[in-house]
């Protein structure tokens, strides 16, 4: 080997070496507007000064147009492949949900250690960069609420159970047609902390190979998986906008760090406020600061010199 070649590979190994092994993570699919949600990420993460880059992992539908807007502001785009669930007549709780279960492949990410992973339709507002010095080993992530019409499908729903205020309406005992006891601790799976392997990558592909779908796709799936590894996170870390009106008691709006905007016609870029709820004051001024950080210029990736986003 030339020493010119010997040079370039020792700077290539020097560039790894100090290459972060954090990251953060989003998935993006289809060519409809959801990328406009990873703009917005990537610029909310360079406005808290994130201290790692914003992975993307696209599947093969997303159109390069999109794709060079996600490099523009700074994102590390990685083409992934679709993983769908066994055959089924299920009826997701949403029909496009098929598609979240390619959510799975950011397993696969291996260069990185720990990664924290985002929806697309989230926005971070303040600083979460320690939740990757958070226990390793355990699968961190927020409860999610039961309490919105896309749950009418359980028996939760169907009592007015939920686990945000378990003491509110009581799990019966002696109910025969319900478990004896509620159901186990469930996470939204919009945000969650995990650490990519092939092995685990390989399990969750096996795993889902064998497990009928279910009207939450992937995320029931997730919290099947990871049900003896589940460590909860304080609501503040993944607001379910749904809390605003469900669990107001639980939300504290000044000390909220991300917004996961999931509740229908929540998405800022898509907003109109006609559905119900999306008048209140609460929603309009969160999706009028999600703006605010869309529009603002000054943290393009561009005018920032290449800061992490
Ligand atoms: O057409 C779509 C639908 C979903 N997603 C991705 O899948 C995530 C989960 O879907 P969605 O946010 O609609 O689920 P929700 O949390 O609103 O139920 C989104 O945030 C995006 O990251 C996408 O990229 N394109
Ligand atoms: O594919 C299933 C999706 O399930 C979850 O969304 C739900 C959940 O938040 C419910 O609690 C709400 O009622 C509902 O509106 C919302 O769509 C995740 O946020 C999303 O990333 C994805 O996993």
């Amino acid at each position: 080997m030339g020493p010119a070649l010997r040079k370039q590979q020792q700077q290539q190994q020097a560039a790894e070496a100090v290459a972060p092994k954090q990251a953060y993570v989003t998935f993006l699919a289809g060519d409809g507007d959801y990328w406009k949600g990873v703009v917005g990420l990537a610029k909310g993460l360079r406005r808290v000064r994130a201290a790692y880059p914003l992975v993307v992992a696209v599947l093969p539908d997303v159109p390069e147009e999109h794709r060079r807007s996600l490099r523009d502001q700074g994102c590390v785009v990685r083409e992934v492949q679709p993983v769908y669930p066994p055959q089924s007549q299920t009826q997701f709780a949403m029909a496009y949900y098929v598609i979240n279960y390619s959510k799975l492949r950011i397993w696969e990410f291996v260069e990185y250690e720990r990664m924290v992973y985002l929806d697309a339709d989230m926005q971070v507002y303040e600083n979460i960069d320690h939740l990757f010095d958070l226990d390793k080993g355990k699968f961190h992530a927020v409860m999610d609420c039961f309490c919105e019409k896309t749950w009418s499908h359980t028996p939760q729903y169907k009592i007015g159970y939920c686990q945000q205020s378990p003491d509110r309406v009581a799990w019966p005992e002696q109910e025969l047609d319900l478990p004896p006891q509620p159901p186990p601790l469930y996470f939204n799976a919009g945000m969650f902390v995990h650490e990519p392997s092939l092995r685990t990558a390989r399990a969750l592909l096996d795993a889902l190979a064998a497990t009928p779908p279910t009207p939450f796709a992937e995320q029931d799936f997730l919290n099947l998986f990871f049900r003896d590894a589940y460590a909860p996170l304080p609501p503040t870390y993944n607001l379910v906008l749904a809390m605003l009106w469900r669990h107001p008691d639980k939300v504290a709006l000044h000390e909220v760090k991300v917004v996961h905007y999931c509740a229908a016609g929540a998405k800022p870029w898509r907003y109109t406020g006609k559905e119900p709820n999306m008048e209140r004051e609460d929603v309009r001024a969160l999706v009028a600061k999600w703006w605010d950080i869309f529009d603002d210029e000054s943290l393009d990736y561009d005018k920032q010199q290449g800061a992490a986003p």
